[in-house]
């Protein structure tokens, strides 16, 4: 990992509206990614969590500061500019793998390529993920976790900067989520995507580089690891 930052916030704030009352998401915040680096965002429900990854990718506009990508203020971008940016460098890897039904793992994974205005090779990205003899599977024919595994190749078929997992193993037993993390885990050593995992479970915090704690919508803290673990000996 180098220490150049990939994203940058400043000021970073998420204030909702909801008639009379205004919730306060996210405090104002400053933080750094780094490029290479996996990072888990930790902490209990309601803590701001998911409205900061959202924000650090484009699904939403924060209400105050800056979100810089690649030096880029993404915040000032219009609609279609930040469309482009979520579609060309942003990986998303959700809790419920939102794979397209009627569509097979193979399809599922070169459409995202073709919104992108390129052609990958599906069976090459889905053989990364160890899914390779699943290609022509629809999702209700795969496990949980195959799902999650065809997501993270879909995720990865717009060859992103970086990849924003939400909850990524929240709807898995044990055993699959320690898979799914080892995979994303690996992507972040060989392929050097920075990956950023959001969770509520403390133990995965074990295999990252850096640790952020966020409490109220604020960040708690930061914390270096500087042993990450391997996934696959995370115990919880
Ligand atoms: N679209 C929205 N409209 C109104 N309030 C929202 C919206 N999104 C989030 N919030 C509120 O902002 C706060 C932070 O929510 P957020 O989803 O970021 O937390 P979280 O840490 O990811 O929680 P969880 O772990 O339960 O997913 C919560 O109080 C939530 O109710």
């Amino acid at each position: 990992m180098d220490y150049q930052p990939l994203v940058e916030l400043v000021g970073v704030s998420r204030r909702y509206s909801l008639g009379e009352v205004e919730v306060e998401a996210l405090k104002p915040v400053d933080l750094k990614i780094y490029r290479g680096e996996l990072l888990a965002i930790l902490g209990p429900s309601g803590s701001g969590k998911s409205t900061l990854l959202n924000l650090i990718g484009g699904m939403d506009v924060p209400t105050g500061g800056k979100v810089l990508f690649d030096g880029q203020d993404i915040t000032e971008f219009d609609e279609k500019r930040l469309t482009l940016f979520r579609r060309h460098q942003v990986g998303f890897v959700f809790q419920f793998f939102n794979l397209i039904p009627n569509l097979t793992a193979r399809e599922n994974v070169e459409l995202a390529a073709e919104i992108k205005g390129e052609k990958v090779d599906g069976l090459a990205l889905l053989e990364k993920v160890g899914l390779r003899d699943r290609a022509d599977h629809f999702p209700s024919q795969l496990s949980g976790g195959e799902q999650q595994r065809v997501a993270i190749a879909r995720a990865l078929a717009k060859d992103p900067e970086i990849l924003l997992c939400d909850e990524p193993t929240g709807a898995l037993d044990y055993q699959t989520g320690i898979q799914v993390l080892s995979l994303l885990q690996d992507i972040n050593r060989e392929m050097g995507k920075t990956v950023v995992i959001v969770t509520h479970n403390v133990v995965i915090g074990n295999m990252a580089h850096r640790i952020l704690r966020m409490r109220d919508g604020k960040i708690d803290s930061i914390a270096v690891n500087e042993h990450p673990v391997e996934a696959c000996r995370l115990r919880w």
